[in-house]
């Protein structure tokens, strides 16, 4: 039986990140991802999860957030000493709240000097953080133009390459669908490098209940190959997100 997760900076935007904790709560989640908690003291944020009883399953490399700015720099040549410092603040975050995994964002990059940047510093990244699951997620390139981690197979070559422990797949399916045009299939050829996974609707990012992706085959593929991690919603709500919740409220009722 698949566990899911609420992505708390796509679900309940329509309230304040802080309250959406307690929202996501009431809904009958009991683990929650953030992006980009750096905006909020990562006290407060802590507090309300010790309040509600509620996991953090993930957050994202680099802080502050990339609001019109940068989507990372881990590939990125010549921004080293820039990964380095951001890597270390967000992993004093991360250990404050608890965090499962830390996703390290590619940032906007290609070639070779791009490809040799994000190998040296996941692996630097890896050995500084042997208590943490590290993450890299294949994200399509019409959401993300330029972003340099677009394809699964070169991503499964960076991991063998640096072949760490710590350092694992973040499966999106939404993203596997529109780069492999076949979310299911790529799934039964990466799971094994998986260990965190996000769900959406394709191609519009909404409710995983329509779209080109068969969810209950998926979650049954996914349970069937043993994986035990947190499966998070990542998707944009087609209005309140508490009115679009049937596909979990399904699922608990089992
Ligand atoms: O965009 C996504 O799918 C993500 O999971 C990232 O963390 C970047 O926003
Ligand atoms: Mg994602």
């Amino acid at each position: 039986m698949p566990r899911f997760a609420a992505n708390l900076s796509f679900l309940f935007k329509e309230y304040p990140l802080l309250e959406r904790f307690a929202e996501a709560k009431a809904c009958g989640f009991t683990a929650v991802e953030v992006l980009f908690p750096y905006d909020e003291p990562a006290s407060e944020v802590a507090q309300r999860m010790a309040d509600l009883g509620l996991d953090m399953v993930l957050i994202n490399v680099p802080p502050p957030n990339y609001t019109g700015g940068q989507r990372g720099f881990a590939a990125v040549p010549e921004l080293e000493e820039r990964f380095r410092r951001d890597f270390k603040r967000a992993l004093r975050y991360a250990q404050f709240l608890g965090a499962q995994h830390m996703h390290i964002m590619a940032g906007k990059a290609k070639g070779e000097a791009a490809h040799e940047t994000y190998t040296r510093n996941l692996a630097w990244a890896a050995k500084e953080a042997p208590e943490l699951s590290l993450t890299i997620e294949p994200i399509n390139g019409q959401d993300m133009p330029g972003y340099f981690l677009d394809d699964f197979d070169l991503a499964v070559e960076v991991l063998d390459a640096v072949n760490a422990p710590n350092l694992g797949l973040q499966f999106d399916a939404y993203h596997a669908q529109i780069i492999t045009g076949d979310a299911l299939a790529a799934w039964t050829r990466y799971a094994p490098y998986v260990r965190h996974i996000q769900i959406a609707g394709a191609p519009e990012r909404h409710e995983p209940v329509q779209g080109l992706i068969d969810y209950p085959e998926f979650f049954r593929r996914v349970d069937e190959s043993g994986y035990t991690g947190w499966i998070s919603a990542e998707y944009m709500p087609k209005a309140r997100t508490k009115d679009g919740l049937d596909w979990f409220n399904d699922f608990r009722a089992r």
